[in-house]
């Protein structure tokens, strides 16, 4: 088996900054961890890559091809299925070594994961790969302050949920920039409750949207998955919990336990 985290959300939640504290961090604790860059329009990341996909494609090249003539966001869907084509390209990066694990830091365009089949059939991909994983959405922390952005929030998890069929954890980002007051009241963000979202956002938005946004606080009551675990990078033991949950999920760490009880075993009988 291999290990990976599918590591998506809007654009500049902190995937990449993620990416990095996680391998960081893993390094502290003497795991292994590695990044593969899936975003063919990332300008900036901090982290060493063991693969980028900008090798293999890029949106500028894809925007200056005359013939194609496609924009930004019509060029990243073109990377995307061109990458799919040729994912042989990553399998040959990647190697097949067991109990790998891999953070695949992906681009932050909401179409992603909306409705273009891109990025489930990379997932299907990595299954069929043996790889065991889960998609980590992040969500910059200021969408809480308010109610008519977290349910916009909560919304586009849902469909990135619903869209990859995986196993699914939600992150609130960059809690380290709130204020010691709004941490206080951060917990009944972290687990909303629909019906107060939405006399929250019934209070700021059009009455004649009401029955709509009821409509859309009950099918997030239905999915009762809405939950966010915080993520405060200057805080070791929100990281720790972070990648407990994430390990938890794709149950890495459990066939390890396994191996080294086995070759403890093997070892009593010399
Ligand atoms: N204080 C703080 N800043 C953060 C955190 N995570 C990200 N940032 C900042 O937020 C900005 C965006 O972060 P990125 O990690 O590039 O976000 P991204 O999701 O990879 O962005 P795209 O790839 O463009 O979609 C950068 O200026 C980061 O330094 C965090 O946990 N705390
Ligand atoms: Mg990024």
């Amino acid at each position: 088996m291999r290990y990976g985290q599918l590591v998506i959300g809007p654009a500049g939640s902190g995937k990449s900054t993620y990416c990095h504290m996680i391998q960081q961090h893993c390094e502290t604790i003497h795991r292994t961890v590695y990044v593969v860059n899936m975003d063919p329009a990332a300008e900036h990341f901090d982290y060493p890559v063991i693969a980028d996909i900008r090798e293999l494609v890029q949106v500028t090249d894809v925007m200056e091809d005359e013939e194609l003539n496609f924009g930004p966001n019509g060029g990243l869907v073109f990377c995307m299925e061109f990458f799919l084509q040729n994912i042989e390209w990553l399998e040959e990066k990647l190697g097949d070594s067991e109990d790998d694990y891999i953070l695949f830091d992906c681009p932050g365009q909401i179409e992603l994961y909306t409705h273009i089949p891109a990025m489930r059939q990379f997932a299907d991909v990595l299954k069929s790969w043996n790889f065991n994983i889960c998609s980590v959405f992040l969500l910059d922390c200021h969408f809480i302050v308010d109610a008519t952005k977290m349910f916009s929030g909560i919304m586009t998890a849902l469909s990135s949920m619903i869209l990859l069929e995986l196993p699914h954890i939600n992150i609130l980002s960059k809690i380290d920039l709130l204020s010691s007051k709004a941490k206080k009241s951060l917990d009944k963000y972290l687990d909303p409750d629909p019906h107060d979202l939405l006399d929250e956002v019934s209070a700021h938005v059009d009455p004649k949207y009401q029955k709509l946004n009821k409509a859309i606080s009950s099918l997030i009551n239905d999915y009762s998955f809405v939950q966010f675990l915080p993520l405060d990078i200057s805080d070791e033991g929100s990281k720790d919990n972070v990648l407990l949950q994430i390990d938890m999920t794709i149950q890495y760490g459990e066939d390890l336990d396994v191996n080294t009880k086995a070759m403890d075993g093997a070892d009593d009988q010399d």
